[in-house]
């Protein structure tokens, strides 16, 4: 003990001088103050790599080392959270980083399957200061003991098991079990699906599999960031922090709902409507609906030009429409090709009108009439709102809006009904994928980004001559009294000369500092390096194809448990949804041990799937209480107080409890509790959570208790039921659902 206290001392003088060092690089650099560009750029990339390297170091304070690994050879190895090394000249590794090669036997060797290893040691710590030691003897010819040997090998185990929840998850760095550590490694290229029943690590191994990839592929993935996807903000609540301890921030953790940008999902369907929306069939109907703005007169449009009237018949439109759609491209960047067909056609009416020879019928005009005949044509306001009708430049909003407004001419009238909302609603998750798709089918008029980021370009460069002005301005007071010519004088322009307007907006556009995950998070387009998709067995279809192209290197891993699914548009099967992407090659992979939910309560639970699935079969858990679950029955008009009552019985002294009761009766319940958190996005580090059965999804606490079990479909029930890793108990005034009942 005294040895590892020491060699964690050393360490943390070595973190200490690190930290200093790094803080002082980062305030010497931006004293530097208004320098040359160059050295600006230099000073910027140094800024937001040591703060980085600050934040990771920041973050693993108090926890930096956990582990040992004693080899046969005779060597030693301590394993962190990040590796360190000695300054040295050859650098030699002090600290070996937990994702390291290295390390890998920590997490997989067995006395079975030693890998080269005599004893692997677990080391506790508060803060700075070593508190526990684990030894497993790994080489059992080995006779040497130190005191510390823990016989079973799970002691560390079941102690983070056991430990009080904080409405925060954390990471499981130092007791990754062999067959997470199998999938936390697996390549980083191709679909990787990871199922397992609750409580089975999903998303605690989804997650250090992002740290690994990060690891390992650091140059790829924090140019093109990893993309996290989980089923509600509360859940990226509850996983936000586990990253972030590992030293990893470059990460976009986000919703369905929240990958449009721009928009915010504010409003929530039901669950019929969250099905139509998210129906493969919704793509055929925008695709439906864009091809419908394409309009044709009916059965005439008349312009008004040059004292005559011009008139587009159906006939002369529906040709231009089919050469426009010809060009197989999406609606508005088609635009300018039905721009043209229009103004040519239109060219075409008025040459023949003025210019045809009454006698022989030839016409007399040349090319040069034809171009000005054209050009007066695209002067005249008529021809472009004739051309807004028959092919309007789309927003996916619009679209979408439209769409949902009137869903009848492309809906059949059931699913209609299911979707129809009011243009000015706002938007709700499912609506998310819809404007993704409508993005895609209505791609951009070229002209107007490029007269866009000519704008902007100006606009920099205008900025830029501005600064230089001032700057040139504040210096020429010195040199006031010089006349032109002098030679100072031209000294003094030609520092201005040194980088001209138009190269400093270019340095502007470079310095853009923002991480990629920030980048991401404001770019539909973005090609994420790597996406995780934690509860992947809720996504609809649409929110699939919004993803798949965020992904087009295809490289994901999908986390989920259809056993979990709730939402009405959900997963049938994995190859469904993967097939039409990457056909049949993806990974597929299962975890089978439940770290979370006792047994006792994993048998109830089990019995309600049962219930209807006779075949099916529960995840093992780790771990029993000896603590059974109990279901009360109380009067209808007593609930409320029978929920107080359990509330103050299984509120645990250290840790989390969570009511997980139907919505309506949120209102009263809350109420009755006095200092519970509810609502849309509750505050899961408060002791007493309210949540619907939907909103535990993912989440895990001390204790729970179930209100009205006979409210929920089968699958809410099992999420709910399995949300303890310690104490669950029921309250119900009606009859018990199928499972509960015979238990
Ligand atoms: N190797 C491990 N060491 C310590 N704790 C672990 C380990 N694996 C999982 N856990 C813990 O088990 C609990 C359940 O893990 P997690 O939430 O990742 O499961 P899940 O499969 O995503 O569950 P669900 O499907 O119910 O959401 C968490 O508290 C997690 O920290």
């Amino acid at each position: 003990m005294r040895r590892e206290q020491e060699f964690i001392d050393d360490l943390y003088v070595r973190v200490d001088r690190l930290r200093g060092a790094t803080e002082t690089a980062v305030e010497d650099a931006l004293a530097q103050g208004s320098t040359p560009m160059q050295a600006r750029l230099e000073r910027d990339i140094t800024v937001a790599e040591r703060s980085g390297l600050l934040a990771a170091l920041n973050a693993v304070d108090g926890s930096l080392c956990f582990g040992r690994i004693d080899t046969s050879s005779g060597t030693a190895h301590h394993i962190g959270r990040l590796g360190l090394r000695a300054d040295d000249a050859e650098r030699t590794p002090v600290l070996v980083d937990w994702r390291a090669p290295v390390a890998r036997p920590f997490y997989l060797a067995t006395g079975h399957t030693p890998m080269g290893l005599r004893r692997r040691r677990h080391i506790g710590t508060d803060g700075r200061r070593v508190t526990e030691l684990h030894d497993e003897i790994l080489d059992l010819a080995d006779t040497e003991r130190t005191g510390h040997e823990d016989p079973t090998g799970d002691a560390v185990l079941l102690s983070a098991l056991n430990s009080a929840r904080t409405g925060r998850m954390s990471d499981i760095v130092q007791t990754i079990q062999a067959d997470q550590d199998r999938i936390i490694r697996a390549p980083h290229r191709g679909v990787l699906v990871v199922e397992g029943g609750p409580g089975t690590g999903k998303t605690a191994v989804a997650l250090h599999r992002a740290a690994y990839l990060l690891y390992e592929h650091r140059e790829l993935l924090a140019r093109r960031a990893v993309l996290i996807v989980g089923p509600n903000p509360a859940f990226l609540g509850y996983i936000g922090e586990v990253l972030p301890a590992l030293g990893e921030t470059g990460v976009l953790l986000a919703t369905v709902g929240e990958l449009f940008p721009g928009v915010r999902a504010t409003a929530v369907d039901g669950p019929r409507a969250a099905a139509v929306k998210g129906g493969l069939a919704m793509a055929e109907a925008l695709a439906r609906a864009v091809a419908d703005r394409q309009a044709l007169p009916d059965p005439v449009l008349t312009i008004a030009h040059d004292r005559e009237v011009l008139l587009l018949d159906d006939g002369l439109v529906r040709v231009a429409r089919e050469r426009t759609r010809a060009a197989k491209l999406p609606h508005n960047a088609a635009r300018e090709h039905f721009e043209g067909y229009i103004l040519n056609t239109l060219t075409d009416m008025v040459a023949e009108r003025i210019g045809t020879d009454p006698f022989d019928g030839t016409n007399l005009l040349d090319p040069s009439d034809l171009t000005q005949i054209r050009d007066e044509l695209a002067d005249n306001p008529e021809v472009w709102s004739a051309i807004d009708r028959l092919w309007p430049v789309l927003t996916p909003q619009r679209l979408v809006a439209d769409f949902l407004a009137a869903p009848e001419d492309h809906l059949s009238a059931e699913d209609a009904d299911a979707v129809r909302r009011p243009v000015t609603r706002a938007w709700t998750p499912a609506d998310v994928p819809l404007l993704d798709e409508a993005a895609e089918l209505l791609g951009e008029d070229d002209r107007v980004v490029r007269a866009r980021a000519e704008r902007e370009r100006a606009a920099q460069v205008s900025y830029a001559q501005g600064v230089l002005d001032m700057s040139y301005a504040s210096r020429t007071y010195e040199f006031e009294d010089k006349e032109e010519g002098d030679p100072e004088s031209s000294e003094v322009l030609s520092a201005h000369d040194i980088i001209d307007a138009e190269r400093f907006a270019e340095r502007q556009e470079e310095d853009d500092h923002r991480s990629a995950a920030e980048r991401a998070a404001a770019d539909r387009t973005w090609a994420f390096g790597h996406i995780v998709v934690d509860e992947a067995q809720e996504l609809s279809p649409m929110a699939w194809r919004l993803l798949m192209r965020r992904s087009p290197t295809r490289a994901m891993t999908l986390v989920g448990d259809p056993a979990q699914t709730a939402e009405e548009g959900g997963v049938g099967s994995w190859s469904d949804i993967l097939e039409p992407y990457v056909g049949d090659r993806w990974e597929h992979t299962r975890l089978g041990v439940n770290y979370r939910t006792p047994a006792e309560i994993m048998d109830l639970a089990a019995a309600v799937v049962r219930a209807q699935d006779p075949a099916f079969e529960p995840p093992e858990s780790v771990r029993s209480t000896g603590e059974r679950p109990w279901i009360r029955r109380v009067a209808s008009g007593e609930l409320s107080g029978a929920v107080g009552k359990a509330v103050a019985e299984l509120t645990p002294s250290e840790g989390r409890l969570a009511v997980i009761a139907p919505r309506g009766l949120h209102r009263s319940l809350a109420a009755r509790l006095p200092g519970v958190t509810a609502g849309a996005e509750p505050d899961l580090t408060h002791t007493v959570v309210l949540l619907d059965p939907r909103q535990a999804k993912g989440l895990e606490f001390d204790a729970v208790l179930v209100v009205e079990p006979g409210h929920y479909g089968t699958s809410d029930l099992y999420v709910a039921l399995t949300r303890a890793t310690q104490r669950l108990g029921i309250l119900h005034t009606g009859d018990l659902p199928a499972g509960l009942s015979t238990t």
